[in-house]
C-alpha cells in the first residue's frame, strides 16, 4: 500500500470546513403533525492542506455526499464555515468565491452521466472555460490537459459513446483540469468502473497529486481504495466524523465502530478472494 506524502507538513489549509452543521425537514408522517428533522452533518471539521491527498469514507448514508455540496459550494451549510485558502466562500465576496469556483472541481462516479452524450470531447472539455469565464489560449491548455491525463488528441473531435468507462473517466478528469484547479474532489470515482481499470484510474489521481501539486479528497465507500490514494483519512458516521487516521492505522487499530464494519468488509472480500483461488 503506497500512500502520497508529498506536502509540506506545517502548510495551512487549502480548502476547510470548521463546525459544519446542516439538518434537514423530512416529510411529515401525519397531517398537521410536525415536521421531523434530520441532523445530516453534525459539528464536521475537515481540511486539506496544498499537494495532499485526504480520503472521506463513511457507510451508505452517513453524509458524505452532503459533505461534498458543502465543500464544493452547491449547498450553503446551516451552522460553521466553508473556507478556501482561510476565506468563507460564502461571505468572502464576490472575487473571492469566484476564486474558490474556479479552485475546487469535481469528478464524479459515473463519467457517461457526467459529460453531455451530444458534444464532442473537445466541446465538453471547453465548458469549464466558458462558464467560469476563464481567457486564454484554450487550444494549447486543451492538448495541455490530455497529455496530463494520457489521452491523444484524437479524442478531442469524438464523443462519448466512442470510449469506454475508463477513458471517458480520464475525460472527465481532463475537464475538471480544464480550468486549473488548485483541489480536485473526486466523489466514487472508480466504483461505476471495471475492477480491471481502476487501478489505472486511481494511478492517474495519484500522478496528478504528485506532478501538479493537486490536493485531493477522495471520498468513498471502500477503506481500500481510499487507503491506496490518499495519506489521511476521515471516517463518518452518521453525520458526524467518528475517526481520523492515517491509512494503515485505520486497517491495523480501527478504534471506532463504524471504521471497523469497513475494515471487516475489506478483510471478507479478501477472505473471500483468497478462498475462491484456493478452491
Ligand atoms: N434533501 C434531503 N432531504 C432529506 N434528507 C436527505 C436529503 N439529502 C440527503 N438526505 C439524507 O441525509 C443522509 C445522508 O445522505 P448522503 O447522501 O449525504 O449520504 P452518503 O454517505 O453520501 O450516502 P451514499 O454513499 O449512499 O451516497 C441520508 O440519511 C439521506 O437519506
Amino acid at each position: 500500500m503506497s500512500a502520497v506524502t508529498s506536502f509540506p507538513a506545517d502548510a495551512r489549509p487549502l480548502l476547510e470546513v470548521r463546525q459544519l452543521s446542516q439538518v434537514y425537514n423530512l416529510n411529515r408522517q401525519k397531517l398537521f403533525a410536525p415536521r421531523p428533522k434530520l441532523k445530516v452533518l453534525d459539528s464536521i471539521d475537515f481540511s486539506v492542506r496544498p499537494g495532499e491527498a485526504v480520503g472521506l469514507v463513511g457507510e451508505s448514508g452517513s453524509g458524505k455526499t452532503t459533505l461534498t455540496r458543502m465543500l464544493t459550494g452547491v449547498e450553503r451549510p446551516g451552522d460553521g464555515q466553508v473556507l478556501y485558502d482561510g476565506v468563507d466562500v460564502w461571505t468572502g465576496g464576490e472575487a473571492h468565491r469566484k476564486l474558490f469556483r474556479r479552485s475546487v472541481q469535481v469528478v464524479l462516479q459515473n463519467p457517461r452521466s457526467s459529460l453531455d452524450p451530444r458534444m464532442r470531447v473537445g466541446t465538453s472539455l471547453l465548458e469549464p472555460l466558458r462558464s467560469l469565464k476563464i481567457e486564454g489560449d484554450h487550444g494549447t491548455r486543451v492538448l495541455e490537459v490530455l497529455d496530463q491525463v494520457g489521452l491523444d488528441k484524437n479524442a478531442l473531435e469524438r464523443f462519448p459513446h466512442e470510449f469506454s468507462g475508463g477513458q471517458l473517466q480520464r475525460i472527465a478528469i481532463a475537464r475538471a483540469l480544464m480550468p486549473g484547479p488548485k483541489v480536485l474532489i473526486a466523489d466514487e470515482p472508480v466504483s461505476a468502473l471495471d475492477v480491471s481499470i481502476q487501478a489505472q484510474v486511481l494511478n492517474l489521481l495519484k500522478d496528478l497529486v504528485r506532478d501538479l501539486g493537486l490536493s485531493l479528497v477522495f471520498i468513498a465507500h471502500d477503506l481500500s481504495v481510499v487507503a491506496y490514494t490518499t495519506s489521511k483519512v476521515y471516517v463518518m458516521s452518521s453525520g458526524k466524523i467518528v475517526e481520523v487516521g492515517k491509512p494503515l492505522d485505520l486497517f491495523r487499530t480501527p478504534q471506532a465502530e463504524a471504521t471497523q464494519a469497513l475494515v471487516g468488509a475489506v478483510l471478507s472480500v479478501e477472505a473471500g478472494l483468497a478462498g475462491n483461488a484456493l478452491a
